[in-house]
């Protein structure tokens, strides 16, 4: 690639060349035989847009609110680990690109800056992201969370143990301290026989953590509480009932269990279970304006970014990761003035055609 990448897929090359193979591929693997990781980008692209001509488009809105929060555009940062694996500040740096772009922060609790220096680096409204860790652990996040003016807990819920990345198993992928956990377990990297990631999670993880337990986590904080991974109309109902605040659907970037659909062929059925009680999020190959546009269309209320961030930071740091999300932004604009569409709010279902739809006559 010569010059100045000018799309998200240029940075992903450029975050190649400069990463040892081994982060690389921790940070750009799936699950298995990577089913659900083609499948996630493959998706998007068979969905086509049905624009309207001649409206006025001479001013595009794309701010929305999120859980009371006003953004700039439609565009949350996922929370994923071990950014210092990318660049040396590691989740600070991708805290200030997205208070830059006045977008939200998902802060992953295996972080490798700890959620307080990440509090204090930017002015960035900030999601912290847990897992169904065990309670003392999680009491602990709570507190601190809520110490340092974190606005919502996103509990992942689709990992009661970790997906088997075989790049991982293979290059004997060891991960950095989290130092979140200082105090509960050790945070030494040990380097051993094979990758330590999986004796991190399985030591934090508590894989009976059922639906009921969402009483005790709300019986335990005042955040609001989105929990990640829904994948059925079935989980969204159960979701609703325990009282959630928000949906992601997000099959954890293919990281988790193979052959899981991609997230926007359900996003769908999720958003009909949900019947508008409470927003509907999706990750999951999200890698062009128009991808954010076709989820909007589909019910989505805003989308979050997983690799791509991490790669804009990999290859630029904070100045990566804000040329990330302004691309996104960008081209998300690009797409709306194209498709007729002034805001967010403008893009309807009848905005896109999904695969069955291709040949459909609305008319
Ligand atoms: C390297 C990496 C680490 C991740 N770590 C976490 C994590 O700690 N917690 C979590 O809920 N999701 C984690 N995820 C999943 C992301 O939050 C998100 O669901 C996924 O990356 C979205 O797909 P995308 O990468 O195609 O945008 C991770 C993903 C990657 C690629
Ligand atoms: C430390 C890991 C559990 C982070 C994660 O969720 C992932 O790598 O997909």
């Amino acid at each position: 690639m010569a010059g100045e990448p000018v799309n998200v897929n240029e940075f992903e090359e450029l975050a190649r060349k400069v990463l040892p193979k081994i982060y690389y591929d921790f940070f750009s693997g799936g699950a298995e035989d990577q089913y659900t990781l083609k499948e996630n980008i493959e998706a998007f692209r068979r969905i086509t847009i049905r624009p309207r001509i001649l409206l006025d488009v001479s001013k595009i809105h794309m701010s929305t609110i999120i859980l009371g929060h006003k953004t700039s555009a439609p565009i949350i940062v996922s929370p994923t680990s071990s950014h210092q694996l990318a660049h040396p500040e590691g989740e600070v740096a991708t805290a200030r690109g997205a208070a830059a772009c006045n977008v939200i922060m998902g802060v992953a609790f295996t972080s490798t800056c700890t959620m307080e220096e990440v509090a204090s680096s930017c002015k960035a409204v900030r999601f912290i992201q847990t897992f169904a860790f065990e309670r003392e652990i999680t009491a602990n996040m709570v507190q601190r969370a809520e110490r340092n003016g974190f606005r919502a807990i996103i509990l992942t819920a689709d990992t009661p143990r970790l997906g088997r990345k075989e790049a991982d198993i293979k290059n004997k992928m060891i991960s950095p301290p989290f130092k979140n956990f200082e105090g509960f377990i050790s945070t030494e990297a040990v380097s051993d026989k094979g990758s330590n990631v999986e004796a991190y999670a399985a030591e934090t993880l508590d894989p009976s953590f059922c639906w009921k337990d969402i009483a005790w986590l709300k019986s335990i904080t005042k955040l609001p509480i989105l929990i990640k991974g829904v994948l059925t109309g079935e989980d969204a109902t159960k979701a609703i009932e325990a009282g959630v605040a928000g949906i992601i659907v997000s099959n954890h970037g293919a990281r988790q269990l193979d052959y899981t659909p991609a997230t926007i062929s359900v996003l769908e059925e999720v958003v009909l279970a949900v019947q508008g009680k409470v927003p509907v999020l999706l990750d999951g190959g999200i890698r062009r304006g128009t991808d954010i546009f076709k989820a909007l269309a589909l019910g989505a209320k805003a989308v979050l970014i997983g690799r791509p961030v991490i790669y804009g930071l990999a290859a630029k740091g904070e100045t990566g990761v804000k040329q990330v999300i302004e691309m996104l932004k960008n081209e998300l604009e690009q797409t709306m003035a194209l498709a007729g569409c002034r805001t967010v709010d403008d893009i309807t279902r009848s905005h896109v055609n999904t695969e069955t739809e291709r040949f459909l006559c609305r008319m």
